[in-house]
């Protein structure tokens, strides 16, 4: 008699196209109107969670990011305290960029420091192309996670090529991004061959998570807000949209920027199914801004929750009443959880938004 053995692994490595239906996280991503709103926060895993810093403890971030088993875990913990509509992959932008070889260290409360900036032909001809085998350990947490996830969908994310372009221009986190525009504007073709390098680097980060069975992804472009929109749409936004378009129809693209109230259009036309808000503008505008065939993500101060209850509670409601100005509504903050935040402020958000 022989025996069919299942890998469980590759069992649940495909999409769960079940969810798609039924998950109201996905449902608002295509511009429905679940019975309740969905809700996650950007960076609802880590920072703010006494559990992931007593797990992380003694373990640099970067290696955190290159374990299966810690990325199943810390992607999971917001998830069993806050029961939000979806899980992110626990990561950093800077990992496709750490997998090429590239000499960056995530220096505690300052961020990504890259040893040896990227400013020449030579530092952009050393970004070579990323393969599957350069990040084993994504796909394998991706199915881990599949695993432990059961109904809530997963959010597979990766940096935009603007936002690493600054990381690895600047050196590091940067106020005015001065010798990124520097180079943007003194030598474009330079500029373009950089981008269009991080955008094939993003594209194929995202191809693993997608291709292990990511529900959505979200592409963060966290520093595009330093542009304007004429230079945004001339320097990055065919690279954006370059990435973008490699996932049409197969999963939701939410797009993401901080102070970007004036690229929501913009941000939009480059392919995203979900435009990001931060808290600057009103829900209603940005989906006005966005246009009719866009839902939006957002976009509760991330400093409301030092509000008192009330205070905090008018402001979710708000934003909730706001965001029915556009098709679908995905409720989260305006940018990442702040690390001073109390945990149990965020479970109130999640009762909150799914009470109405
Ligand atoms: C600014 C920064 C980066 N990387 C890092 C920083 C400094 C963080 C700090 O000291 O507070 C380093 C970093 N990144 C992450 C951690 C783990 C601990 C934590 O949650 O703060 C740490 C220490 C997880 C992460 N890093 C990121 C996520 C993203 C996914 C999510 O929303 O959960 C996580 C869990 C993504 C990331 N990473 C970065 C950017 C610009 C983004 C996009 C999101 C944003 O604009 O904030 C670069």
């Amino acid at each position: 008699m022989s025996v069919v053995h299942i890998d469980a692994g590759a069992a649940v490595g495909a999409r769960r196209p079940d969810l798609a239906a039924t998950a109201a996280f996905l449902r608002a991503c295509r511009g429905e109107r679940p019975a309740t709103t969905p809700v996650w926060f950007m960076r609802q895993a880590g920072r703010v969670l006494p559990e992931y810093r007593r797990l992380r403890a003694g373990i640099p971030m970067l290696d955190s990011c290159r374990d299966p088993e810690l990325i199943t875990e810390i992607t999971m913990q917001p998830v069993r305290r806050f029961r939000p509509d979806a899980a992110i992959f626990f990561s950093d932008i800077v990992v496709p960029l750490v997998a090429l070889g590239l000499d960056i260290d995530i220096v505690a409360g300052v961020g990504p420091v890259v040893a040896e900036p990227v400013r020449d032909a030579a530092g952009v001809a050393r970004l070579r192309e990323l393969v599957a085998d350069d990040v084993p350990y994504i796909a394998d947490g991706v199915r881990s996670l599949l695993r432990e996830l059961g109904d809530t969908p997963l959010i597979g994310f990766a940096g935009a090529p603007f936002t690493l372009a600054s990381y690895l221009v600047e050196g590091g986190p940067s106020r005015n991004h001065l010798r990124t525009k520097e180079l943007m504007y003194s030598e474009p073709k330079l500029w373009h061959d950089l981008l269009d390098r991080l955008a094939g680097i993003t594209t194929a980060f995202l191809r693993v998570q997608v291709d292990a069975g990511v529900d959505a992804i979200q592409l963060f472009d966290s520093w595009a807000g330093a542009l304007s929109e004429a230079d945004y749409r001339r320097y990055v936004a065919p690279h954006s949209a370059k990435v973008l378009g490699a996932f049409a129809g197969q999963v939701p693209r939410i797009h993401f920027g901080v102070n970007t109230g004036e690229l929501l259009a913009a941000m939009g036309e480059v392919g995203a199914d979900v435009v990001g808000v931060d808290w600057r503008v009103p829900l209603d505008a940005a989906a006005r801004r966005v246009g009719p065939h866009r839902a939006v993500q957002g976009n509760l101060d991330p400093a409301a929750v030092f509000a008192p209850h009330d205070v905090l509670d008018a402001k979710i409601r708000d934003v909730l009443a706001r965001g029915t100005a556009a098709p679908g509504h995905v409720f989260n903050l305006g940018h990442g959880v702040l690390p001073e935040t109390d945990p149990g402020v965020l479970a109130h958000i999640v009762d909150v938004v799914h009470a109405g």
